[in-house]
């Protein structure tokens, strides 16, 4: 089967680029990608490329070749739904605020809708793609849905996950480590199997792409996260021993990563991972070892997050314990606000933790990221509900120009690792603060040795002294 026209339902950080790419790619392909988010789509459809949803690195470019062409978005999701021979599926599945398993299964409220509303439109056979990252037999779940409807028409369900990371999504999707498909053993699930390597096969080599049972692929992509999350976690909690001891985490990061068994990637230390999966998915991998009553498998993976969680409040109770017990009335500036750099997703970012810690003693906060809105970081600090939204917009302010943010300031925290950070007239920064200046740097990206020569006192994350 050649695959036509693809519908994917769910236009965000990955609906909307993966489905760039395909369509990209694949010229003979129609994509439509759709959402219930009508503001979302139509800032998809804006003809001023900056207003994408999503800052991603090249993606406007690969917007503007395909859109009108063979992309179209759209809120039409029945239309979209009955057009496709393929639907990916690529809601959200956010941890579950509520009822069983509330912070830590994942809330598949989103899924079901999903494949309600392909079950009740779909009049002809589809295969069904989980492009979301779900916990492993959902597939089932799936299955069970769109095969009760009664209206005689055929699913395929296949997994998908996709691995791409945010500031890098364009290039991951143009050139993947591997692809992941996963299927059923029957014929006809080889068969959708195969329709959708044909679709990658336009552009990533045969070699790439790994197709597998059903369960295997689902577990995979929690597998590859807690595996990745762990790396972070690990080198985090040597960077404490660093700091104790005198050795520097970047040198021991180095020394460990040289040995080819272990890998130089993702060794970075930080002030604590973020972003919008790795916690979700541990969590959700702890819930299900435990619904299995694999509870010594559940505790080793939720340690990767407890480790985490100490790594942003050690960072921000450093700040206070320099700044002399006190940070009450103090102005604290953040240079940084989402997850990573190359994105304006703040999901999960520890900004947004060691800012509650510090508003909690009292700081005043002044912010400047080069990507994330003002609106965005007041909602984030809101969502924790630890004071009023009045309280948060006293404490804290959003600035456009940093220079402007460090002025009489008593400490810069650099929380994303902005490539611009580092290119700061550093001694005007200094000039402009109050004395003694103090840099917490919670990346480890600038240069700590020139910065102390300008006169800064300088903390940098696993950088222990050498004296
Ligand atoms: N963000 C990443 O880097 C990343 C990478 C790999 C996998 N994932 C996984 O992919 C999935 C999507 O993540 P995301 O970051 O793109 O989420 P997102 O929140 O950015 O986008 C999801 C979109 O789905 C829409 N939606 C929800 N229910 C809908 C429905 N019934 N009909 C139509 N639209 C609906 C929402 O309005 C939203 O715009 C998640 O399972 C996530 O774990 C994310
Ligand atoms: O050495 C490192 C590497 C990463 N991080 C932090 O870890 C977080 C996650 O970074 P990254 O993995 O690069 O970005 P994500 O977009 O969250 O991508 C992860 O999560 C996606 C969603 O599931 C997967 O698709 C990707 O493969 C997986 O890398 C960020 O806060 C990073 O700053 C570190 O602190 N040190």
């Amino acid at each position: 089967m050649k695959v036509k026209n693809i519908c994917c339902i769910g236009a965000g950080y990955v609906g909307g680029p993966t489905m760039a790419v395909i369509a990209q790619k694949c010229p003979h392909i129609k994509v439509t990608v759709v959402d219930v988010n009508s503001s979302r789509i139509s800032a998809w459809n804006d003809e001023n490329l900056d207003k994408l949803p999503v800052f991603e690195p090249g993606l406007d470019a690969v917007v503007s070749e395909a859109r009108g062409r063979n992309l179209f978005f759209s809120t039409d999701v029945d239309q979209a739904i009955d057009e496709a021979d393929m639907i990916f599926i690529s809601v959200n599945t956010p941890t579950k605020t509520y009822g069983k398993g509330k912070g830590m299964a994942a809330d598949l409220k989103y899924i079901e809708l999903c494949a309600r509303q392909i079950a009740s439109v779909s009049k002809s056979n589809k295969i069904v793609v989980e492009k979301s990252t779900l916990p492993v037999r959902t597939a089932s779940a799936i299955k069970n849905i769109l095969d009760n409807t009664g209206n005689g028409v055929e699913f395929q369900i296949l997994s998908n996950p996709e691995f791409l990371a945010e500031g890098t999504a364009v290039e991951d999707l143009f050139a993947p480590d591997r692809v992941l498909i996963g299927g059923d053993t029957s014929a006809k699930g080889q068969e959708a199997i195969q329709a959708l390597v044909d679709v990658y096969a336009n552009w990533v080599p045969k070699e790439r792409i790994l197709t597998t049972n059903v369960w295997s692929s689902e577990l995979s992509k929690l597998t590859a996260n807690a595996f990745l999350a762990q790396r972070v976690s690990s080198i985090n909690s040597m960077s404490a021993l660093c700091e104790k001891t005198g050795a520097d985490v970047n040198e021991v990061a180095k020394a460990i990563g040289l040995d080819s068994r272990i890998g130089s990637k993702f060794l970075k230390s930080s002030v604590g991972f973020g972003g919008s999966c790795f916690q979700k998915d541990i969590l959700n991998l702890v819930y299900i070892a435990k619904t299995y009553g694999l509870n010594e498998v559940a505790d080793y993976w939720e340690q990767v997050i407890i480790i985490n969680d100490y790594q942003k409040n050690r960072f921000s109770n450093n700040i206070v314990s320099t700044l002399y017990n006190t940070v009450s009335g103090k102005k604290i500036t953040f240079l940084g606000w989402a997850f990573k750099k190359d994105t304006n997703d703040t999901r999960e970012s520890a900004a947004i933790q060691v800012a509650d810690n510090l508003l909690n003693e009292q700081a005043q906060i002044e912010v400047y990221d080069p990507k994330v809105i003002e609106e965005r970081i007041y909602a984030d600090l809101d969502y924790l509900n630890t004071r009023s939204e009045d309280e948060n917009r006293s404490l804290l302010k959003v600035k456009k120009d940093p220079y402007e943010a460090c002025k009489d300031s008593h400490a810069i925290a650099i929380l994303t690792e902005w490539d611009e950070f580092k290119t700061y007239d550093w001694q005007r920064i200094y000039d402009n603060m109050l004395k003694p200046a103090f840099v917490f740097d919670g990346r480890g990206i600038l240069d700590t040795k020139a910065l102390e020569n300008i006169g800064f006192v300088c903390y940098s994350i696993g950088k222990g002294s050498n004296k």
